[in-house]
């Protein structure tokens, strides 16, 4: 049994809600533990990540969050600069998985968020367990 963070950007709470469960669904039903914590917006979630990680409490982690395109360059740098710095959390050698949406309206974000639509939470904690596996495979 691994121990995993699910680190939520609660910045639209139905779809937040939504992406949440299908990731915790998806770790339940392999036997895991699982915690959530709550940060503003995309661009907090790597940080946090970093502060939980060096706790050492954790084994892997998801980020949950949904980036939507407003009037302005914002949502290039939110969706861009919290994908990389997930992505440099990952080189980094820890189990993460991205479900941080980056849509252009909500109805793209309801079909992904949707467990029983795309699933992408649920999507995001399986590469977690991906990785996780591969850390002790390779370990
Ligand atoms: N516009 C969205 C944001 N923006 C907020 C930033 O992520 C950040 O919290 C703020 O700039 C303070 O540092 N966050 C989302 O998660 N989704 C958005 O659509
Ligand atoms: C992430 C975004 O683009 C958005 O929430 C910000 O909207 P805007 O560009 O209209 O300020």
């Amino acid at each position: 049994m691994a121990k995993f963070l699910i680190v939520e950007a609660r910045f639209y709470d139905d779809l937040n809600d939504m992406l949440v469960a299908g990731a915790r669904a998806a770790l339940e039903a392999e036997g895991h533990a699982v915690e959530v914590i709550t940060v503003p917006g995309a661009l907090e979630i790597p940080g946090a990540i970093v502060l939980a990680d060096q706790s050492g409490q954790y084994d892997g982690y998801v980020a949950i969050g949904v980036v939507i395109r407003g009037e302005t360059y914002h949502f290039e740098i939110v969706a861009g600069e919290s994908a990389r710095g997930v992505m440099a959390l990952t080189m980094d050698g820890l189990a993460v998985g991205n479900g941080i949406l980056t849509v252009e309206n909500e109805a793209q974000a309801l079909v992904r968020a949707d467990p029983a639509q795309k699933d992408k939470g649920g999507e995001a904690a399986k590469a977690a367990l991906v990785l996780l596996a591969l850390r002790s495979r390779f370990a």
